[in-house]
């Protein structure tokens, strides 16, 4: 532990230079080049197929990229796997999760605290106080003795941004954090997330309709296969960008508070 502490000093939380990536010779990342400093709220976006996953996988170091050069707090995410998945939560865009055996949310929230620890290794009262929280954080404590498959599609999503959370981790990767997630759920997690940035926890978050993120977040990734922009979301939301990545006109509006909302087809977003 101490390594990483010491490793993690005056590192940022992401580094990510002229990295390219291809699935089976086609390209899917070309030449990203970007830096996320320890406790930023970055929203990631693009239009499907654009590659956000893609980064998210090659940070966590599911993937590796075929040219340059990444680190996470200054680990090698292929080379440092278990030092860099031990300081990440990651909570991925869908899980298949087993119905057989049928999981209870506790055992689903346990999972990331369960993998850290190697299956030698019992959980302890603290593993569980951290997952009771983790669920509390996202509203869901009532479920913890349920079966995950018997939840909602939003709230199977809420169990696994749980189980992210409970790693207490200091970077947090999510992939379409609120899909199908209700609006004052989706309220609660952006407040939190708000908190844990606040706190020095760097937030990646792909989102489509970052809308209801943009006064919490430090920074915006636009990509589309290349990295069209990034930046405060005032420079990145700007109408070339917004053709560039999604090859439409996105209206753009700007809110009392001085902050420019895309409208993505809903006015009233
Ligand atoms: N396992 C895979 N094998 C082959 N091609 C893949 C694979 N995963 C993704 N791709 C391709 O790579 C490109 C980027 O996919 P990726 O999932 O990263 O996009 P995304 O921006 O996350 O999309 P979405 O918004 O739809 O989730 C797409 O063209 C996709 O078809």
């Amino acid at each position: 532990m101490k390594g990483i502490m010491e490793a993690t000093k005056d590192v940022r939380a992401i580094e990510v230079e002229n990295v390219s990536f291809s699935y089976n010779g086609v390209r899917a990342l070309t030449d990203i080049t970007f830096s996320v400093d320890e406790g930023e709220f970055v929203a990631v976006m693009g239009p499907n197929g654009s590659g956000k996953t893609t980064l998210l996988r090659i940070l966590l170091g599911m993937l590796k990229p075929e040219s340059g050069k990444v680190r996470v707090f200054g680990f090698d995410p292929c080379r440092d796997a278990e030092k860099v998945q031990s300081l990440v939560g990651f909570m991925p865009q869908k899980e298949h999760i087993s119905t057989k055996p049928p999981l209870l949310v506790k055992d689903v929230v346990l999972m990331g605290r369960a993998a850290r620890k190697g299956i030698l290794s019992p959980l302890s009262k603290e593993d569980v106080e951290k997952a009771r929280e983790a669920l509390e954080a996202v509203g869901l404590e009532k479920v913890w003795d349920t079966k995950f498959s018997e939840l909602s599609g939003g709230q199977q999503q809420r169990v696994l941004l749980a189980r992210a959370l409970a790693v207490e981790p200091k970077l947090l990767l999510l992939d379409e954090p609120f899909n199908g997630v209700d609006i004052p759920s989706q309220n609660r997690i952006i407040e939190l997330l708000d908190r844990l940035s606040k706190k020095g926890v760097t937030v990646l978050a792909v989102v489509h309709n970052v809308s209801p993120l943009i006064h919490h977040i430090d920074k915006i990734l636009l990509l589309n296969k290349e990295l069209i922009a990034y930046g405060s979301p005032g420079d990145v939301l700007m109408p070339e960008n917004m053709i560039k990545a999604y090859g439409a006109i996105i209206p753009i509006i700007v809110c009392e508070e001085g902050f420019a909302h895309p409208l993505f087809g809903d006015t009233h977003g």
